[in-house]
């Protein structure tokens, strides 16, 4: 796997990562945050629908307020008597009003006068529970109203539920003890919750209290009612219902008012998160990009055309060229590296070249270096067809002169040939080598055999000349050399040129030594 591919798999993993994470706890949050919004907006409808509700009651309660003849009732109430105005006092005045029912009670709780707006049935139902009016509410009523307090509030009488307010009946200037108390009531009916629902476009259900403890009351503080904790909230997948308990105006559980809200918070959370995931999958993606082809232009290209250069310095022979330095940074300091390697490497090569190719104790060429110019000479030969020759050099009765003066002096006195042929090749095409143990070898290029002889005659003149005593040789009492030349011939080899070289030698040798065949 390329560099390339390894950071955008790696890019893409972490970001992924990144992504995913974030994605979680956004959501989290959201949804905690979402949870918290969504009680708070249910409760704040719940407090709209409370005061609705209330003002269901204060209504009720204006009504009672505007009564007309309560001087007329206190006086009634205190001493019962048959000329009690009753033309208010009727169905047909409680209708006009808005009222249900009303009663008129002394201390005791007693009902003293009662008038009911029949039914559209005909059904009186205040009638029906008379006795348990009687018993109960209104008795409860009564005892309520002799703390001399007026109230409103919702009660239960008999499935049936009902808003009623009542007042203590005292005197004008409101001093002395209540002598009775006046209730009205309406019943809570289906027309008036749809009326509520229409006014606070809030969809609420008064449902049997059952075992729901009793809670809040109508016409009470809400503010003290919620800071109890009394709203429940249920949450379903679309849906939300918040209860609350009711109490009665005795306190009895008398509803549970269930309000019912379509879960648009969580919808617009969700919403909101979607909008959110897919920004945070685009800031990534463009977050990756953007990583890639900075990665891309700072790292991963200069590293490619690095790995280029590098790749053709080394497939080039002699490691020739560069590398570029793009930069102060590490990868120009890696690319500086580098040349500095090439450089050491190039010298070494060069140096290993020529210690290969040359002779250790004459410094001349050697053998290979031989076989390599000659190969070259040949083919310059075949191509151009251009002149040569070779002269085979042998040193005369070298193992004597080691005999004689040693080995180490054998030594000197080849070093000596050496310089002595090397001064021979005066062209630079021309090569003086050292073939192995005394044999020495010269390569003129384009010469004819009297120009080879005569250098080859040369040659031999300037090691006699060299003087080098040689008490053993049978030629003269200093050191000489024979020589053998060959001239290039076409379709010649290597081996063929070498031999007729060498045969001229050993004709040299034969004749006497010291002097030069052909
Ligand atoms: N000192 C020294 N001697 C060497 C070296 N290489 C070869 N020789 C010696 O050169 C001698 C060559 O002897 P031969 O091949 O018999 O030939 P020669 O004695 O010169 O006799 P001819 O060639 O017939 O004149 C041997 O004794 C080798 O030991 C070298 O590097 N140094």
């Amino acid at each position: 796997m390329g560099l390339r591919l390894k950071i955008i798999v790696t890019l893409l993993a972490i970001l992924s990562a990144m992504a995913g994470l974030s994605v979680w706890v956004v959501r989290e949050q959201l949804l905690a945050d979402g949870l918290v919004q969504e009680r708070v907006e249910a409760e704040k409808d719940l407090r709209r629908l409370l005061l609705a509700l209330d003002a269901q009651l204060v209504q009720l309660d204006v009504v009672l307020g505007s009564w007309s003849n309560y001087t007329a009732m206190f006086e009634h109430v205190a001493q019962p008597n048959a000329q009690f105005r009753r033309d208010e006092l009727t169905a047909a005045s409680l209708q006009a009003g808005h009222i249900d029912w009303f009663y008129l009670l002394d201390v005791e709780g007693r009902t003293l006068e009662q008038v009911e707006v029949p039914a559209p049935d005909g059904a009186r139902p205040m009638q029906a529970h008379a006795a348990q009016l009687q018993d109960g509410l209104l008795a409860h009523v009564g005892v309520l109203a002799r703390g001399a307090q007026p109230g409103c509030g919702l009660t239960l009488i008999g499935a049936a539920r009902a808003l009623l307010c009542f007042r203590p009946l005292l005197r004008s200037d409101r001093s002395g003890p209540a002598r009775g108390t006046v209730v009205i009531g309406r019943w809570l009916t289906a027309a008036m919750v749809d009326s509520v629902q229409r006014q606070t476009k809030l969809r609420f259900q008064l449902l049997p209290a059952g075992t729901a403890p009793a809670g809040a009351r109508m016409g009470a503080a809400l503010e003290a009612q919620f800071a109890q904790g009394v709203p429940t909230l249920s949450l379903h997948a679309r849906e939300l219902d918040m209860d609350l308990p009711v109490s009665g105006i005795g306190g009895q559980a008398v509803a549970l008012l269930r309000m019912s809200a379509a879960r648009g918070t969580l919808e617009r959370l969700q919403q909101s998160q979607g909008y959110l995931t897919r920004g945070l999958v685009l800031l990534i993606l463009l977050t990756g990009i953007g990583m890639m082809v900075v990665v891309d232009r700072l790292v991963v290209r200069r590293l490619s055309r690095l790995e280029q250069e590098l790749r053709s310095v080394v497939d080039s022979n002699h490691w020739a060229g560069q590398l570029e330095v793009t930069g102060q940074d590490e990868i120009g300091r890696l690319a500086q590296y580098a040349n500095g390697m090439i450089q050491l490497v190039r010298q070494q090569m060069v140096e290993l070249t020529a210690q290969s190719t040359t002779d250790v104790l004459t410094a001349l060429p050697n053998r290979r270096k031989f076989d390599e110019c000659l190969a070259r000479l040949l083919a310059a030969h075949q191509r151009h067809g251009r002149g040569g020759a070779l002269v085979l050099v042998d040193v005369d009765f070298f193992k004597r002169y080691n005999d004689s003066y040693g080995h180490p002096a054998g030594d000197q006195a080849l070093q000596a040939v050496a310089g002595c042929l090397r001064a021979q090749a005066r062209r630079p095409e021309d090569l003086a080598a050292r073939l192995g143990g005394e044999e020495f070898a010269l390569l003129l290029e384009e010469v004819d055999l009297a120009g080879a002889l005569a250098v080859a005659r040369q040659a031999c003149a300037a090691v006699q000349a060299l003087g080098l005593a040689h008490r053993a040789s049978e030629v003269l009492p200093v050191l000489t050399i024979s020589c053998g030349v060959a001239l290039l011939r076409a379709g010649d080899s290597a081996e063929l040129l070498y031999s007729r070289a060498d045969q001229a030698l050993y004709r040299a040798k034969s004749a006497g030594r010291n002097q030069v065949a052909a």
